[in-house]
């Protein structure tokens, strides 16, 4: 279990994150959810322990991560632009890791998630001869054969477009459940958050403006920024795609 106690950050006096208390079980996704500028990749690279906390500590399974150095964290991150190596293939891209730490896995774990992520007939390929959505598996790929205790996403959809973004959130679904992964996910789409997530963290301001499974949020929304920002783009949403199907063509 992840545990943030009262974690605040500042940046000089720009206070970012203010007070932020909350606890994501062994498993569960959780997504970060809130406008531009509202502290979503702030509160990633606390848990990751890139960005130092102001105040407050986190907790991993009962341990104070106050002191713990982020490579000794057994984190790990996917970046919003996958950072891949572009002068190695796929294959190399996701083995890269294994160079200094070759028993995170073995090569039968390596094949199962090349396996599992779809990824065989791309491994020889450079990085600019791949799609967006086979370089989000192939960054995907990378971070797991790593065997990270959690799992960070930042803005896993957003280069991505239709049925790939669908499948993607598929495999994220499924590698969560499958290595009962704590995979925390930074994003800016309401429907992605609400669709893919057992828990969404709203931030507004860097206060926790609700923090709930997705129908709390959607049928008791916690106060007028969850009802005006978030459920009215779904409303609109909604109400734009119903309109198209329920209008008849004329004949
Ligand atoms: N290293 C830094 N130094 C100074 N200020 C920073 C730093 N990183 C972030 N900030 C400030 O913290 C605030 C929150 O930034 P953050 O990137 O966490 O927001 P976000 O919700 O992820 O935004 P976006 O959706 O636009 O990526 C912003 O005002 C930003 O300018």
């Amino acid at each position: 279990m992840l545990e943030l106690k009262n974690v605040s950050k500042s940046f000089g006096s720009n206070v970012v994150l203010k007070d932020i208390s909350l606890q994501i079980d062994t498993g569960e996704i959780v997504s970060i959810l809130g406008p531009s500028g509202c502290g979503k990749t702030t509160l990633l690279n606390v848990i990751l322990g890139l960005t130092d906390l102001t105040s407050g500590q986190i907790f991993f399974d009962g341990e104070s991560l106050s002191n713990v150095p982020m490579k000794k964290r057994g984190f790990n991150i996917v970046f919003q632009d996958f950072a891949l190596f572009p002068n190695l293939n796929a294959y190399e891209n996701i083995v890269y890791g294994l160079r200094n730490n070759p028993q995170a896995s073995t090569m039968q774990e390596v094949r199962d998630l090349i396996d599992l992520l779809d990824l065989e007939k791309h491994l020889n390929k450079r990085i600019d001869e791949l799609s967006g959505g086979q370089k989000q598996r192939v960054a995907i790929a990378r971070t797991l054969v790593m065997k990270p205790r959690l799992l960070l996403l930042d803005e896993p959809l957003s280069a991505l477009d239709g049925m790939i973004k669908e499948s993607i959130k598929a495999r994220i679904k499924q590698i969560a459940r499958q290595f009962n992964l704590t995979t925390v996910i930074v994003t800016h789409d309401p429907e992605e958050a609400l669709s893919l997530s057992d828990k969404v963290l709203i931030l507004n301001g860097g206060l926790i403006s609700q923090y709930a499974d997705p129908l709390s949020i959607v049928h008791k929304p916690a106060n007028t920024f969850i009802k005006d920002f978030i459920l009215r783009q779904l409303t609109i949403k909604r109400d734009n795609i119903f309109r198209l199907f329920n209008t008849e063509i004329a004949a």
